[in-house]
């Protein structure tokens, strides 16, 4: 069962090379699911906006979705470590946009970091969030809400010249205050060597297994989205999917046979009411007629 988590919690597993988990969770009855395990900690993704609001990129995600979605998951994890992940156009603008947003996400959404999908452009970003009291996780590697760029997402750090940048960013990032990485979709040797050289926790989406923490977007884990082209590294650990169908089917089964609903989840009057309205209805009945 999930006891309270923080972030020095993550810290003391890195140091004693524990792995932690994270997944990721958009609403309050899922959370109350997620409360019963042992997962150390939860991110509200901007991939709501395709896993939620059903669109094709994550861009679509704004504040104030993000920040509902979060105060639910926060309702039903009172005692989980909760991150945020800021949308796009909630941190790019301008820095004070993004010290603003961000806290957003903790004053009213409760949560515990906010991530930050960065390049060499926002390390001033994450010096000033960081200056405000805010715990940021630096985000590197695929960054989804970069797509409009080229027009896909491509695995990152596969040459010497990449990698060597995402090397650096990631300690430039830890420079100005991150307090956690995530690298996503990027190659396992080199999150590897991110991990080694990182006095910070740092989470792999999709980045091999030498990182100190794993996330995975939660439809993925569960089965939820069949069909659906997936990265790579979406392990699918169960078929939700297939039980709601099988749920739904058997639902729509009873209804329509009319084996649902039955007497027993019924409401009822009580004999004695029962009778008096029946007196009633065929006095009223016999008087319609005698006129
Ligand atoms: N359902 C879901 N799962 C995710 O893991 C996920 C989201 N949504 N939305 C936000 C981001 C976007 N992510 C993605 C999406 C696509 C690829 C992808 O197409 N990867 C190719 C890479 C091919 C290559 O460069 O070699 C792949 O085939 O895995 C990777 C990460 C990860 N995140
Ligand atoms: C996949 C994770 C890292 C994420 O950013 C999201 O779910 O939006
Ligand atoms: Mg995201």
């Amino acid at each position: 069962m999930n006891a309270k988590k923080t972030l020095a919690d993550l810290y003391r597993l890195k140091e004693n090379k524990q792995k932690f988990s994270c997944i990721t969770c958009y609403d309050y009855t899922t959370a109350s699911i997620i409360a019963g395990t042992d997962i150390d900690t939860v991110m509200v993704g901007d991939s709501a906006a395709q896993a939620i609001l059903g669109h094709r990129t994550t861009l679509p995600a704004d504040m104030d979705t993000m920040v509902k979605l979060t105060a639910a998951v926060r309702r039903g994890l009172p005692e989980s470590l909760v991150i945020a992940d800021m949308p796009f156009l909630s941190y790019q603008i301008s820095i004070a946009e993004a010290i603003r947003n961000a806290g957003r996400f903790i004053t009213e959404a409760g949560a515990d970091i906010v991530k930050i999908e960065v390049s060499e452009h926002d390390i001033d970003t994450v010096r000033a969030v960081s200056r405000a009291g805010i715990a940021v996780m630096a985000h590197i590697g695929i960054r989804p809400q970069s797509i409009g760029l080229s027009g896909r997402l491509r695995a990152e750090g596969t040459t010497a010249i990449q990698a060597r940048g995402l090397i650096d960013l990631a300690q430039r990032m830890v420079d100005a205050g991150a307090r956690m990485l995530l690298v996503e979709g990027t190659a396992r040797e080199i999150a590897a060597i991110i991990t080694r050289r990182s006095r910070v926790p740092v989470l792999s989406c999709g980045s091999g297994p030498d990182c100190d923490g794993q996330v995975l977007v939660i439809t993925d884990v569960l089965g939820l989205n069949e069909g659906a082209k997936l990265p790579k590294f979406a392990k699918c650990f169960g078929r939700v999917g297939e039980n709601i169908r099988e749920a739904l089917t058997e639902y729509d089964k009873q209804v329509k046979n009319a084996s649902f609903p039955d007497d027993a989840t019924s409401y009822h009057i009580p004999a004695k009411e029962l009778e008096k309205l029946n007196k009633e209805l065929n006095r009223k009945e016999s008087e319609q007629q005698a006129l």
